[in-house]
């Protein structure tokens, strides 16, 4: 445990921290300090490290290079002090028990855990407890999955992909649990494919992109990184040629005759837009939190993607450092 961490009191930290399969760095030098209290949402596509860094943070896997830190101590020291709950993705079913008797086994490994009647009803299964566990549906199963994680009432709790699984009416329930849990002052961190679930339920947004971060913020910073607005109107035949230039536009789209132009100053490009006639259905809309995802995590390796993502983030606070040098505008183009 270091003193900064100490006087600090992050929940999770990890420094310099990286994990290779062999030629593949899923988390390649990632920085992060999370503390007490915070809600936390690991946003990446398919392969981006998520599930890496979530295994790395609860000790599953030991890092290659630089350090993973929970509560200030190694992760397995917090894990066994019963400080972390943890939902992952692979669900290893456990034969012939209940889900009362699963939970209450669980809960009964932690030093202060929650009362068995509270933790069936914080993750709405109070009525399958009776149940056999290898015998549920894919998302009551997930349902027991969060129980588990609640059970030990954990000061962080780790949800990987948590939502996977559920339909639409269990998923809210899920989301009022979890916010419920939080409001209690808990640390959670979950990772997640539903951009609207980070938008709406954590503090703090983590983008991850080939085991990097590339931005962290709350949404608001997230979207302001990949430009404030997005204007869009029809050519109704005139070429795209010059809208590069026009005011406060950093990037621009076209499809079929329709051009998107993503901008920081809306008003700005708009009366620029009018000057040039080029009005008709005009629209402006603010930049969607999937805007920024999209414009973070290049979806072209070869567009030089990660590098496109740090140095459009490095106007956000808190956005890594970015290596540049890649046009944003031929980013764009490439979608
Ligand atoms: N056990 C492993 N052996 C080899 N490669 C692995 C292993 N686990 C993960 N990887 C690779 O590491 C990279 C990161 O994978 P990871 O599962 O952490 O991503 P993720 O962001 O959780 O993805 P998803 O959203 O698809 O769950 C991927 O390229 C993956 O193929």
């Amino acid at each position: 445990m270091t003193e900064t961490q100490t006087r600090t009191g992050c929940a999770v930290s990890f420094t310099g921290a990286v994990k290779a399969y062999g030629a593949v760095r899923a988390v390649d030098g990632v920085d992060l300090r999370i503390q007490r209290g915070e809600t936390v949402a690991l946003l990446g596509r398919n392969g981006a490290g998520k599930s890496t860094a979530i295994s790395l943070l609860l000790g599953l896997n030991a890092p290659d290079a630089g350090t993973v830190e929970l509560f200030g101590g190694e992760p397995e020291r917090a894990v066994r002090a019963g400080l972390v709950g943890a939902m992952l993705q692979e669900a290893r079913a456990v034969p012939r028990v209940t889900v009362r008797e699963l939970v209450r086994f669980v809960a009964g490994r932690y030093p202060d855990p929650l009362p068995l009647g509270q933790v069936l009803e914080l993750a709405g299964i109070t009525d399958l407890a009776a149940r056999r566990v290898d015998r549920l549906s894919g998302g009551q199963t997930q349902r027991v999955r969060f129980a588990v994680a609640l059970a030990g009432n954990p000061a962080l709790l780790v949800l990987d992909e948590p939502t996977a699984a559920l339909d639409v009416e269990a998923r809210r329930a899920f989301w009022e649990s979890m916010r419920a849990y939080a409001r209690g002052g808990r640390t959670v961190l979950f990772s997640t494919h539903y951009l609207e679930e980070a938008d709406a339920h954590a503090d703090r947004i983590l983008v991850l992109d080939r085991g990097r971060i590339v931005a962290d913020g709350t949404s608001e910073r997230l979207r302001q990184a990949a430009g404030g607005s997005l204007v869009a109107f029809d050519l109704a035949g005139r070429g795209r040629e010059g809208l590069e230039l026009l005011p406060g536009v950093r990037a621009v789209e076209v499809r079929g005759d329709r051009a998107r132009l993503r901008t920081d100053d809306s008003d700005a490009t708009v009366v620029a837009l009018a000057g040039m006639g080029a009005i008709r259905n005009l629209e402006v809309a603010p930049a969607s939190l999937e805007d920024a995802f999209l414009a973070l995590t290049a979806a072209d390796a070869e567009a030089g993607g990660a590098q496109a993502a740090d140095a459009e983030a490095g106007g956000a606070p808190n956005a890594t450092e970015g290596s540049g040098g890649t046009d944003e505008t031929d980013e764009m183009e490439t979608v």
